[in-house]
C-alpha cells in the first residue's frame, strides 16, 4: 500500500528537553490517521517538522515518498494543512481571505470560494471580517483554506478546536467524507482523545513526544477492559487505602475511584467491606467497561510510566 505520509525517527531536542523523540509514522493513502495526546505531549511539534516548518534535531519526513527539504518544495501543492490557530486577515472578510487564499495556491474556478465556504456553513458569515468571527468559526475559515484547492493530503492540528458539539459532528462527517468519498489522506491531531477516536481509521497515541502504541480503529473496542468504579465521601482517602491494601487505584477524570485490579473486578463486596472497615463506606460500586477516554488515559498512564 502507498504510504502517503511518513516520518522516520523524528526528534526535536529543546535545550536538552525532548520535545518529541524518534517518533515514526506511515500513514496510508485514504486513511484519516488520529494524532491524539495530552496537551504538551510533542504533536504540534511533531506536525511542524513533517510540514518543514521547523528542523528536526535528527530524522526525516517523506509525503508521496519525496523527502521534505527545501528543494522538494513542490511536494505542498498536494497538500493543505492548518497548525493551531489559523492565521487571517483581521480587516479582510471572510469571502477575501479566502480569495487571497485562492489566488496564491493558483485556484482557477473562481467558484472555488462559494464552494468551500458553502461546505464549512460560512456562506452567512461572507461578509464578517475575520477579527470578529468567533474562535469556532475562526477555526472553520482556517479548515475551509486547507481545502480549498481540494489537497491530496490534508495535515490538521487540533482542527475543532472552539467548536461546539453540533460543529465537531460537521466537521466528522467532512473529513469523513473527504477521506471515504475523495481518497484524501488525513493525519488529525487532537488532545480531545475519544473525539478523533470517532473519526479515525487509526490512531497514534503520543505521550512526553514518544509514541506510545498505534491501534487500529477496528480493535479499539476488543482493548476495552472492565473497570470498579467506586464512589464515597472521601475519594482520596479511599484510593489511597485500597492502594496500599493491594488494590491499585486512582481518581478518574469524573473525580470518582477507579480500579482495573482483576481480583477487585471479580470480587468488588471485598472491597466494600475493606472500605467500610477502613470508615470509607462506598456509595457507589458499580463493575463497567472502560470508555474510550479511560483507555486512553490508561495507556498513558501504564506504556508512560514503563519509558521512565
Ligand atoms: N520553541 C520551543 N522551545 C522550547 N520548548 C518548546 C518549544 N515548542 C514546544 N516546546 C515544548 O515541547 C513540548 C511539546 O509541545 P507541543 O506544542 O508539540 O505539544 P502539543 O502536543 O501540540 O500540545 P497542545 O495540545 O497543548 O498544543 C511542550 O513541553 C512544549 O512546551
Amino acid at each position: 500500500m502507498l504510504q502517503v505520509i511518513q516520518t522516520n525517527k523524528l526528534t526535536k531536542i529543546y535545550k536538552g528537553f525532548d520535545a518529541v523523540k524518534n517518533v515514526s509514522l506511515s500513514i496510508n493513502k485514504g486513511e484519516i490517521y488520529g494524532f491524539i495526546g495530552l496537551n504538551g505531549a510533542g504533536k504540534t511539534t511533531t506536525i511542524r517538522m513533517l510540514l518543514g516548518m521547523i528542523r528536526p534535531t535528527q530524522g526525516t519526513s517523506y509525503i508521496n515518498g519525496k523527502k521534505v527539504n527545501h528543494k522538494n518544495y513542490n511536494i505542498w501543492e498536494k497538500v493543505g494543512y492548518m497548525v493551531e490557530t489559523p492565521y487571517s486577515y483581521p480587516e479582510l472578510t471572510v469571502e477575501e481571505n479566502l480569495e487571497v487564499y485562492r489566488r496564491l495556491r493558483m485556484v482557477s474556478s473562481p467558484d472555488a470560494v462559494l464552494n468551500v465556504m458553502n461546505l464549512l456553513n460560512l456562506t452567512q458569515y461572507a461578509r464578517k471580517k475575520a477579527k470578529d468571527l468567533s474562535l469556532g468559526n475562526a477555526q472553520r475559515l482556517g479548515i475551509a483554506k486547507s481545502i480549498l484547492h481540494k489537497p491530496e493530503i490534508l495535515i490538521l492540528d487540533e482542527p475543532v478546536n472552539g467548536l461546539d458539539p453540533a460543529g465537531i459532528v460537521e466537521i466528522r462527517e467532512l473529513l469523513q467524507d473527504l477521506a471515504f468519498n475523495q481518497g484524501v489522506t488525513i493525519l488529525i491531531s487532537s488532545h480531545l482523545l475519544s473525539e478523533v477516536a470517532k473519526v479515525a481509521t487509526k490512531i497514534g497515541i503520543i505521550h512526553e513526544g514518544q509514541l506510545l502504541q498505534e491501534i487500529e480503529s477496528i480493535q479499539l473496542n476488543k482493548l476495552l477492559n472492565q473497570r470498579l468504579i467506586i464512589d464515597s465521601f472521601d475519594n482520596k482517602s479511599a484510593a489511597s487505602k485500597l492502594s496500599s491494601a493491594g488494590y491499585p487505584s486512582w481518581i478518574n477524570k469524573d473525580g470518582l475511584i477507579e480500579t482495573y485490579n482483576k481480583k477487585a473486578i471479580e470480587h468488588p463486596e471485598e472491597i466494600s467491606r475493606l472500605l467500610v472497615y477502613q470508615s470509607f463506606p462506598p456509595t457507589k460500586l458499580i463493575v463497567e467497561e472502560e470508555d474510550l477516554e479511560s483507555y486512553f488515559l490508561r495507556i498513558i498512564r501504564e506504556k508512560g510510566e514503563m519509558l521512565k
